[in-house]
């Protein structure tokens, strides 16, 4: 669940005479998602999610993040639009967290993808490359090597109660991003967080991108690895090929690869294995039991991670040749 800060009918009234979106008719927190607190808000003015932002956002991030939903959605994304204040601003305070409403966005996630729906989302995670090159702010990735490193020092001392021989294994992952990590590939805004609940369908049409809150400047083939990770597995860990192969073929359909991507497509696939990983890792040894938050896996991601330390060339996913 993500209700991390509950709100008060009194206070939800108070922060919304700062909109022009009309009166409450209801409200209810949303329990999926992990990382902010998500409410589902009907007011005479229509449909709505509100965000109190958490931990993992930075107040002084958000422009980006809201900016670049604006941008999208100018440029025929379909991503939620945020609502301005009265007073022009898109960012409130509510229970003395940052707080935004963005508009609703029809549509399911899909529990269980199948190859179309990966070739939809390699067509759309494109699409908003291409969409984004001219969006004028810029935020680096903090959840790349060097980032991914702070997060293992603070989980490095508990990592062998978890998996006995993490410690090892995962530095000498690091000697390998080290040395080999990619930095001349064509970069631009990514989404960062691509997984199927960040997705929404109609039937077998995407309705929708949503959770910005990862975006960031960096490598698109990075962008591609991580939909890789997050939509080509299933359930019994086993890599899915066919997905795979429909969602390069769906990416490649609006921006094709360039040879360097292609070539560093599994050292890249490796990483962001270790990126969500490490977040899961992280959170498995610090969130007490009990807590209203749903935890993540982390072994999911060191078995990614595992078979991609074996894949030697893009053809084993499915890239097919330019
Ligand atoms: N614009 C929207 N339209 C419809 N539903 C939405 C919208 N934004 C969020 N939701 C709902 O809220 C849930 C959580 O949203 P979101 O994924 O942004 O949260 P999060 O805490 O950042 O989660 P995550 O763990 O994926 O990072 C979504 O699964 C979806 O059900
Ligand atoms: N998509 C992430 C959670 C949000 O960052 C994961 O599956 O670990």
């Amino acid at each position: 669940m993500a209700v991390y800060t509950d709100i008060s009918e009194e206070e939800l009234a108070a922060y919304l005479k700062g909109y022009a979106i009309g009166e409450t008719l209801s409200y209810k927190g949303i329990a999926e998602g992990s990382e902010n607190s998500n409410f589902l808000l009907h007011t005479t003015g229509g449909v709505f999610i509100l965000t109190l932002y958490e931990k993992r956002v930075e107040r002084a991030e958000l422009p980006f993040f809201l900016g670049l939903m604006q941008h999208l959605a100018q440029k025929g994304i379909n991503c939620p639009l945020p609502v301005a204040r009265s007073d022009g601003e898109l960012i409130g305070e509510l229970a003395g967290r940052p707080a935004a409403i963005i508009t609703f966005l029809e549509g399911v996630w899909m529990r269980r993808p199948t190859a179309t729906h990966c070739r939809e989302v390699g067509r759309a995670l494109a699409g908003m490359h291409v969409a984004g090159a001219d969006f004028s702010m810029h935020r680096p990735n903090r959840l790349s090597v060097a980032g991914w490193k702070e997060l293992w020092e603070r989980a490095r001392p508990m990592a062998d109660s978890y998996e006995p021989g993490l410690v090892a294994e995962i530095d000498a992952e690091f000697a390998a991003f080290e040395k080999g990590w990619p930095v001349d590939l064509p970069t631009g805004v990514i989404h960062a967080d691509l997984f199927p609940d960040n997705v929404f369908f109609l039937g077998n049409s995407l309705s929708g991108l949503i959770d910005f809150y990862f975006a960031c400047n960096d490598l698109f083939a990075y962008d591609l690895a991580t939909c890789i990770n997050a939509w080509c597995f299933e359930k019994d860990h086993s890599f899915n090929q066919t997905k795979a192969r429909a969602l390069l073929a769906g990416y490649q359909s609006v921006r094709p690869l360039e040879e360097a991507e292609r070539r560093a497509l599994p050292l890249l696939a490796r990483g962001s294995a270790l990126r969500f990983m490490l977040t899961r890792l992280y959170d498995w040894l610090t969130i007490p039991d009990g807590a209203l938050v749903q935890k993540r896996d982390p072994m999911e991601f060191i078995r990614r991670l595992r078979f991609h330390r074996h894949i030697a060339t893009a053809a084993e996913y499915g890239l097919k040749d330019a």
